[in-house]
């Protein structure tokens, strides 16, 4: 775990646009410490995903930092910024994202293939990366009869369930979650959430979990509105 000198996650001064547009976000400060929990909630269209990519480094501020576990985003290459993403995050994005033609149980060892680290706390944990995959799938619902399928044969709501299997093998420091339970019943949702609760406990790991389900925002121990943080004024229609 980090200390609390140092987050998990720092922004200063950021300023992003997409090309032709307005400014979006312009973010003067804001930190995520080790461990937290927090719910980010904002209208639609006000840059909350924008603001998940640049955390992960799919996208590149115009100006400011954006540094995660101390390394500051914007001085390293396109490789680099991929490798720290895989290596110390897990990412259930709205759509998913699994490889249609994998089985789920390839789907969830994925991150454990570009990561040794991942795949070695897997490993530490469980015994095996095959068996943390099936042990994380089993927890969160999906018996082992659908191990073997292919994911794009599934439900939507259980290919929700692969995605954060996948976020979540091999322990990351950050687990960022766009909108992970819009497809999922009451009860999927409670179990779900207890799970990723529990694994983010477990792992010591910090959780930034985007929703517009505000019955939620009191599990976590912070919910910040991004308009509290964003100077910029969403685009109008926003
Ligand atoms: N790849 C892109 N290229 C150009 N503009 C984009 C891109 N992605 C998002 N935008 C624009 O950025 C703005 C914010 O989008 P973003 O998806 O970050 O909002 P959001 O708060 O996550 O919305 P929602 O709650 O609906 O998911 C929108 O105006 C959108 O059109």
């Amino acid at each position: 775990m980090n200390t609390s000198a140092s987050a998990l996650i720092e922004i200063d001064a950021l300023g992003f646009a997409w090309p032709g547009q307005a400014e979006l976000l312009d973010i003067t400060h804001f930190r995520l410490e080790a461990g937290e929990r927090l719910f980010l909630k904002g209208p639609s269209g006000s840059g909350k995903t924008t603001l998940l990519g640049l955390l992960g480094g799919v996208q590149v501020a115009q100006r400011g930092r954006v540094s995660l576990l101390g390394h500051d985003l914007g001085r390293l290459s396109a490789g680099a910024r991929d490798r720290l993403r895989v290596e110390h995050s897990g990412y259930i994005f709205q759509q998913f994202n699994l490889l249609p033609f994998l089985a789920v149980r390839d789907n969830v060892e994925l991150p454990c293939r570009f990561s040794a680290r991942r795949a070695a706390r897997a490993t530490a944990r469980h015994g095996s990366v095959a068996a943390a995959a099936s042990e994380l799938l089993e927890r969160l619902g999906l018996g082992r009869a659908l191990h073997g399928r292919r994911a794009d044969q599934l439900s939507i709501g259980q290919q929700q369930r692969v995605a954060a299997a996948r976020a979540l093998i091999g322990q990351p420091e950050l687990v960022i979650a766009d909108e992970p339970t819009s497809a999922l019943d009451a009860d999927s949702r409670a179990a779900f959430l207890d799970l990723l609760f529990a694994e983010c406990r477990a792992a010591g790991a910090s959780l930034l979990f985007v929703s517009h389900d505000r019955s939620l925002a009191p599990l976590f121990d912070r919910a910040l509105d991004l308009a509290e943080i964003n100077r910029a004024q969403p685009p109008a229609g926003a």
